[in-house]
């Protein structure tokens, strides 16, 4: 959702009209959205989730959607439509194709996601995040990069400071669910490191809701000052000021780390399509601004080392900042805005 919600920052600051077209699942996560944005729900399914019933119900609702969509367009003849990926996409996209609107997707990964690739050749644009992406032959496509909310981009570059002898902080993230990989290895990792380290140390630590009170409690009783939540809803200011970020290597939470600039550990999820996170990961490890830690290779000695090699080398640490920020694209959300208005230009000299 948040790519969705960086464009329309930035397309509401240009002075557009938006709306956000999305399914009953999607509308519960639209609380960071401006007020500004109205949000339209419409009906779509997934052919992958589901038992059998709710397979062979996919292909109805999902027309049913397109065509609500379709009469809504009519009506409301937008100058462009974008699709961000995801089943909930489909309505909008397949109407707009109907109708013959201006329209254009964009890609967070290096791999085109199911949908994706379905409106890759039916879009005027495809928009990547990530470069290269692989896409089909003949397809117009245009690096903007991954955008990213407001709150992030306004501390893009924000001040690092050095790990040392004085208050310091991690941030441990699994991408918007959270990840019981990174609870069950992190807590006793942190709590390892010596009692000099421990002492200045705070952590932020998002756990699944099943996981949260076992990975609290854990690090209570091993004296680690910790806030654990589901879901941290500050994070772009927790990030600014945390030391470190242990985390997955979702498109968002790479887009963040490199326009703040903050050095990291990442475990990519082995079982993303295409093992599309190791490909995320790839932009900050060779910058020199992330160690990655295969899934495989995680272990809590694994997490231990590289916890202590950011931490234990404030130069490193430095160059590692550095690195990440030379990778951003604090201006991803504006270069998107503007391949919209473009669109919506071109198609108005037609
Ligand atoms: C498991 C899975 O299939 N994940 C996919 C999903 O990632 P998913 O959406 O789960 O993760 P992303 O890393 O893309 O985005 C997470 C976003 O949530 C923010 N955040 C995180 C924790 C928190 O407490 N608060 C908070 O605000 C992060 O800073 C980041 O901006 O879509 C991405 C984009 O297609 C893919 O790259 C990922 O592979």
């Amino acid at each position: 959702m948040f790519p969705a919600q960086a464009l329309s920052e930035a397309l509401l600051a240009r002075g557009w009209r938006v709306k956000l077209s999305t399914d009953a699942r999607g509308a519960r996560y639209t609380g960071g959205f401006s007020h500004a944005v109205e949000v339209e729900q419409v009906s779509s399914a997934t052919f992958a989730r589901g038992g059998i019933l709710a397979k062979a119900a996919a292909p109805f609702r999902i027309a049913g959607g397109v065509l609500s969509m379709a009469a809504r367009m009519r009506r409301d003849r937008p100058d462009v439509v974008v699709g961000f990926g995801g089943y909930p996409s489909i309505p909008a996209l397949g109407a707009a194709t109907l109708l013959k609107l201006p329209r254009m997707i964009h890609e967070q990964n290096g791999i085109l996601g199911r949908v994706n690739e379905i409106f890759a050749k039916r879009v005027d644009v495809v928009a990547c995040g990530t470069w290269p992406t692989e896409l089909p032959e003949g397809v117009e496509a245009v690096h903007t990069g991954n955008p990213v909310r407001r709150a992030v981009w306004e501390r893009a570059g924000a001040g690092y400071i050095v790990p040392g002898d004085y208050p310091m902080s991690i941030l441990v993230i699994g991408g918007s669910q959270g990840a019981r990989i990174l609870s069950d290895v992190v807590p006793p990792a942190i709590a390892s490191l010596p009692m000099e380290t421990l002492r200045h140390l705070r952590v932020s630590h998002q756990a699944r809701d099943e996981d949260g009170e076992r990975v609290a409690s854990y690090y209570a009783e091993n004296g680690v000052d910790a806030e654990v939540e589901p879901f941290f809803h500050d994070i772009p200011a927790r990030m600014s000021e945390a030391q470190l970020v242990i985390s997955r290597s979702g498109a968002s939470s790479v887009a963040d780390l490199s326009v703040i600039g903050r050095p990291s550990v990442l475990i990519p999820f082995a079982a993303a399509a295409g093992d599309h996170q190791t490909a995320n990961a790839r932009q900050l490890t060779e910058a020199g601004a992330a160690i990655r830690i295969p899934e495989s290779k995680l272990t809590v000695e694994a997490m231990t080392d590289a916890i202590r090699a950011v931490l234990e080398d404030p130069d490193g640490a430095l160059q590692m900042h550095r690195a990440a920020l030379s990778v951003g694209r604090p201006e991803a959300a504006e270069e998107l805005a503007a391949l919209v208005e473009d669109l919506a230009e071109k198609d108005k000299s037609r």
